[in-house]
């Protein structure tokens, strides 16, 4: 019988958080849970930063009883840590600042990132059909997977194995699809704990904004982590960015935080670029019928509020998920379907935006 989630739940319920006394799970310590068709497992341990150390041996145990489950292959057990939220005021005189303001990458044109409110509402499926959409318009196109609670680019676009450093210096970044891909995934050895605390994650993201051979783009993609987390923020405050993609639902529960990540860009004076609705009708793979599963409209009532574009809406299909499994994005393994069409026309509009 196929692993299941709750196989690995039942597992990781035998564990016990040294300070609470209670097993890791009833904690809401285990998150982003993934259980792939292969039996590789990922999680990740949320923990206070304070803890990682007294946490490896939890860790460690974690990953050694999920392997031993049968039909299990690659284990990755991740142990992230977020700063407090209210963090006391730092009262040391600061340094002197160094130049903070977001700066222009040499060779890199333009920079959109992709962003959502929730995990799951496809935002990197969105992120690598428009890289790929670009690219097909002769773009010359880089996408940055920036996604560390769930990379999923080397999937999607279909590339596996470990970006080089012939020089120890910069960072060959991997290619497929007319794309050139990094994502901070591949930095990270399966197996091995990484406490992704708030400096290093800026630290991983201006290496891979700065060490990664990139090439002269036209346009750099930038996949980001669901939510207003570290990294959104870091990329806005860094790096000049033309301008955010915001993808949701037609979901109101989706769309409320799609509405904070709004909120937190335009906080940093970051343009958003516009919405994407996604799973906006699904339509039957069999029959071609269309329904509303999720709603519909609710972006575009957004969009409307905001005062941004309703970039485009794309539909619920099965083809579009296999494609993305399949290691070939539907723009690239069915062009001409609908599917595709509604990617590349979102792709176009970008392009007579300006912002590729
Ligand atoms: N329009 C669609 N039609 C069918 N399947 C879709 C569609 N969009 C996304 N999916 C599927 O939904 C799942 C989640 O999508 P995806 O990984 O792109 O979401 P995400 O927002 O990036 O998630 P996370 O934040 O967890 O990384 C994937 O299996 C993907 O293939």
């Amino acid at each position: 019988m196929a692993l299941t989630r709750e196989d690995v739940l039942g597992a990781l319920k035998g564990i016990t958080d040294p300070v609470s006394g209670s097993d890791i799970v009833s904690t809401g310590m285990v998150r982003a849970l993934a259980v792939e068709e292969s039996g590789a497992v990922r999680f990740v341990l949320e923990i206070d930063p304070k803890r990682a150390e007294q946490m490896e041996p939890v860790r460690a145990e974690a990953e050694a009883k999920v392997k031993a489950l049968a039909g299990v292959g690659a284990v990755s057990v991740v142990m992230t840590a977020h700063s407090t939220q209210n963090a006391p005021p730092d009262l040391k005189p600061k340094k002197k600042a160094e130049p903070t303001g977001p700066q222009k990458i040499a060779g890199i044109e333009h920079i959109i990132a992709v962003a959502s409110g929730k995990g799951g509402v496809g935002k990197s499926t969105v992120s690598a059909n428009l890289a790929c959409a670009l690219a097909a318009e002769g773009k010359r196109v880089g996408l940055l997977d920036a996604d560390v609670y769930g990379p999923s680019q080397p999937r999607m676009l279909g590339v596996s194995g470990r970006p080089a450093s012939p020089d120890g210096k910069t960072i060959m970044p991997l290619r497929n699809h007319g794309v050139t891909m990094m994502s901070l995934g591949l930095m990270v050895n399966e197996g091995q704990a990484v406490v992704w605390r708030g400096p290093m994650l800026i630290g991983a993201l201006q290496q891979m904004l700065m060490q990664v051979q990139w090439g002269a783009l036209d346009v750099l993609i930038v996949d980001l982590p669901p939510g207003t987390g570290d990294v959104g923020m870091t990329l806005a405050q860094k790096a000049h960015i033309d301008g955010v993609v915001v993808v949701s639902t037609p979901q109101d529960v989706a769309l409320i935080d799609a509405r904070k990540g709004i909120d937190m860009f335009n906080q940093l004076k970051t343009p958003i670029l516009g919405m994407i609705e996604n799973m906006s009708t699904h339509i039957c793979s069999n029959c071609g019928h269309e329904e509303h599963i999720f709603g519909h409209g609710g972006v575009a009532r957004e969009a409307e509020k905001i005062g941004a574009p309703l970039l485009g809406e794309i539909p619920l299909h099965l083809d579009i998920r296999t494609a993305a499994d399949g290691g070939a994005p539907i723009v690239v393994a069915k062009p001409e379907s609908p599917q595709a069409q509604s990617f590349r026309e979102i792709a176009r509009k970008l392009m007579e935006m300006g912002v590729t």
